[in-house]
């Protein structure tokens, strides 16, 4: 396949590796310092785009590779609150979109595991949960997609809980003394050189339960954008990454 990367930075560079030694071929590279070569002509030298830019650049390509007609693997994150409006335009022009907060196998397993885990706990009250998640310091959002994705995992199967707060800090533990009960807690921190953690802990009076996902090096979420392209090329239509696994 050949493939454009638009985002050539930490992820980009890895994504570009492991597409090369699938015997891809990278067609067009864009960073800040190249955008000019960003165009339709460009974009339609690709059979598939792999988008890992910035929150601040990631809607106009998307929307530049809607109007090129080129499937769009989306790994950026930051813009979900506006999903609505980018799949009302996919879908009406026929086109093909695949995002997600978090590429790797391993985080989409965990992601389902975070869902059922708080089915259960609806039985067991007297558990407080929060999320915790820690990056490195280079990260432009917080908190973070995966961390968002979650949440929302649990306040949508967790009776108890109707929305999140974000707490940002260094490394310190957060002051959680005014979070209304019916709100999730995340804590985000920002440690030099982190690739990715996430823990949702579940604590009561006697025990604690931690379920944890670390990422030893970007590698995995780099892979699962190569599948994901792999995956989107031939269909049609708007997909978040989970349709990609068969969890079900
Ligand atoms: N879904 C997933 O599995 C994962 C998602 N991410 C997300 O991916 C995104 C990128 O992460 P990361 O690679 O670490 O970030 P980096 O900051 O290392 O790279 C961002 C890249 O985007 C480039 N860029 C800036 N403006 C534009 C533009 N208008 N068009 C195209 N590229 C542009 C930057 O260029 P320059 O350097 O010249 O400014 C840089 O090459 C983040 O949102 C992050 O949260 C990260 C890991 C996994
Ligand atoms: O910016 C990062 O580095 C990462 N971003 C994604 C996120 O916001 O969840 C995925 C991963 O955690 C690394």
């Amino acid at each position: 396949m050949k493939i454009a990367l638009l985002g050539y930075g930490k992820m980009g560079k890895i994504i570009e590796q492991i597409a090369l030694s699938r015997q891809h071929e990278i067609v067009l590279k864009i960073s800040s310092n190249n955008l000019h070569e960003l165009t339709k002509e460009n974009l339609q030298l690709a059979d598939a785009v792999i988008e890992f830019s910035t929150p601040g650049t990631v809607l106009d390509n998307i929307t530049a590779c809607l109007d090129a007609d080129v499937p769009v693997v989306v790994g950026t994150t930051g813009w979900h609150n506006m999903l609505g409006t980018i799949k009302e335009k996919c879908l009406s022009g026929n086109h093909s979109l695949l995002y997600g907060t978090n590429f790797s196998v391993g985080v989409n397993i965990f992601f389902h595991v975070n869902k059922v885990l708080a089915r259960l706990m609806n039985k067991y009250p007297y558990y407080e949960v929060q999320v915790e998640e820690i990056h490195h310091t280079q990260k432009l959002d917080s908190p973070s997609g995966t961390a968002i994705t979650i949440a929302e995992g649990i306040t949508e199967n967790l009776e108890r809980k109707a929305g999140w707060i974000n707490i940002l800090t260094g490394g310190e533990t957060a002051d959680d003394s005014n979070i209304p009960a019916d709100q999730l807690l995340i804590e985000s921190h920002r440690i030099e050189s982190v690739p990715g953690t996430h823990t949702v802990i579940y604590d009561s009076e006697v025990d604690s339960i931690e379920f944890k996902h670390t990422a030893h090096n970007r590698n995995g979420f780099a892979l699962g954008a190569v599948l994901a392209a792999e995956w989107l090329h031939d269909k049609k239509g708007f997909y978040p990454v989970e349709d990609m696994f068969n969890f079900n």
